[in-house]
């Protein structure tokens, strides 16, 4: 059963007006604390957002004797991996939760104590999510990898080698799996097919101010001359542009106008292209980009999502619920996860009009064409969208929902909102601060003065 705290009344048909900010990459910050463990001296991240993957990380960091403690300025941590100390199993199990990122403990925690452990993994339930790349990439390195009935426990019996590895598909976890094991590996590793996302340009540099050797090709390969020892790093995180992306459609889908302070427009060309298509307004500044609905209908489009620089699967689920208030068909073609579009039913609950189909509708033929996945989308639109009750499937299909919702007449009952939080940081004040009228049952609305400050501090 739902707690009753997890649940949010949503009053929609209100625009969302005024400012948020982001900060550091929900996807880079929880890795470049990881990225402390390889370091023999402290190191400093800035622009950390207080999310759940944050909180999950930084727990696993202390369980194995990382000192972590809040730095100079607001969202600094200071990450002291001097005395790294093996972990219980069974906390780290009890630690590891809602979040992917402990597989990326293995390399560092090989190089450091000669062994390690992963947890069951969290993540965003969107597709199988396997981490057979990641074994198979373990093992090159010189892994040792045995699965017991409480997880995968590995070791390495000599120090781990350098490798030639092609990864099947350029997976972004696989790729940073490469890096925080390569860096401190004997030779030289060759990645070839690898991810280039830019969290993981900034986990590069991260790695590179540790004193790591990295190099990139242009053709996706990157070459890693591991070194015997790296130092720590001083280093401000990307801001989130998934996160920045959300609330665009946010604008869009409830013709608001939303200056989004930390958002960047090098990370975010793709995006920024695929919202001027559909007809949404933007201007770009030093300090943030400003989105807003300028009038007037939406435009239909076509969308696939891709690796990047292609349009970012995590961009995909918010940008849809925008297109229901499009003016014809619009096609998308999911091809990063093979179950990303099951949200789409609560949103036809609410009066959409989408349909989904196991073909490959779109420019390419994917990885699950011939298989069995719903995963491309017809939507056709703009059709009126009405309050329901929802319940959140995953991070970014709950953030979809609290959008719907605010698009939509009429109340919503939100279940499920802490999921949200996992990557989300302070979402209910940035809405309250932008005008939207929601309500936790049993807990009183703050000023909204207060809710304004909240939503930028
Ligand atoms: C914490 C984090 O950074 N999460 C991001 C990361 O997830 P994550 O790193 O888990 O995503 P991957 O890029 O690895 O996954 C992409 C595809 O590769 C497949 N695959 C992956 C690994 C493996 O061992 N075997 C395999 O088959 C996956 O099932 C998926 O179909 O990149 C995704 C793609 O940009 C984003 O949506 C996630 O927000
Ligand atoms: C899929 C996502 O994250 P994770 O890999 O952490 O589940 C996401 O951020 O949309």
């Amino acid at each position: 059963m739902t707690d009753i705290a997890d649940v949010l009344l949503v009053h929609g048909g209100t625009p969302l007006e005024g400012e948020i900010r982001v900060r550091g990459a929900k996807n880079l910050v929880p890795k470049a604390m990881v990225a402390a463990l390889l370091g023999s001296e402290p190191s400093r991240l800035r622009n950390v957002p207080d999310i759940r993957d944050v909180r999950v990380v930084r727990g696993l960091l202390q369980l194995h004797g990382v000192t972590v403690a809040p730095g100079e300025e607001p969202g600094e941590l200071v990450l002291d991996p001097t005395r790294v100390e093996s972990a219980n199993v069974a906390d780290i199990d009890a630690h590891a939760g809602s979040s992917r990122i402990p597989i990326l403990f293995c390399g560092p925690l090989l190089h450091r104590l000669g062994h390690a452990f992963i947890p069951g993994l969290g993540g965003c339930d969107i597709g199988g999510r396997p981490i057979d790349f990641h074994f198979d990439v373990l093992r090159q390195f010189g892994a040792r990898i045995e699965k017991r009935a409480d997880g995968q426990y590995l070791e390495a019996p000599r120090p781990l080698r350098g490798c030639k590895i092609r990864l099947p598909y350029p997976s972004v976890g696989s790729t940073e799996q490469v890096l925080l094991t390569a860096v401190l590996a004997e030779g030289v590793t060759e990645l070839s097919n690898a991810a280039v996302e830019p969290e993981i340009e900034d986990l590069i540099c991260v790695l590179q101010k540790m004193g790591a050797i990295i190099s990139m090709d242009t053709d996706r390969t990157i070459r890693i001359t591991g070194v015997e020892k790296l130092g720590g790093y001083t280093h401000r995180a990307i801001p989130d542009r998934l996160e920045a992306a959300s609330w665009a459609s946010a604008a869009l889908a409830t013709e608001g106008d939303i200056y989004v302070r930390g958002a960047q427009q090098r990370s975010m060309m793709t995006f920024l292209n695929t919202f001027r298509r559909v007809g949404g307004a933007f201007a770009i500044d030093d300090e943030g980009i400003r989105f807003w609905h300028p009038g007037g209908p939406l435009n239909a489009i076509a969308l696939e999502t891709d690796v990047h620089p292609g349009f970012q699967t995590d961009w995909q689920q918010p940008l849809v619920v925008a297109l229901t208030q499009a003016s014809g068909l619009s096609i998308v073609h999911e091809t990063v996860y093979e179950s990303r579009l099951g949200f789409t039913s609560a949103l036809n609950q609410m009066g959409a009009h989408i349909q989904l189909y196991r073909e490959c509708l779109g420019g390419s033929a994917c990885r699950f064409g011939q298989r069995n996945f719903l995963h491309s989308a017809v939507v056709s639109g703009p059709t009126k969208l009405q309050g329901a009750d929802l319940v959140i499937p995953d991070l970014r299909g709950g953030f979809s929902y609290l959008i719907a919702a605010l698009a939509a007449q009429g109340m919503s009952r939100v279940h499920g909102i802490g999921l949200i939080n996992r990557g989300y940081e302070n979402f209910l004040a940035k809405l309250e601060g932008l005008g939207a009228h929601i309500e936790l049952p049993g807990v009183p609305r703050p000023a909204s003065g207060d809710a304004a400050r909240a939503a930028v501090a």
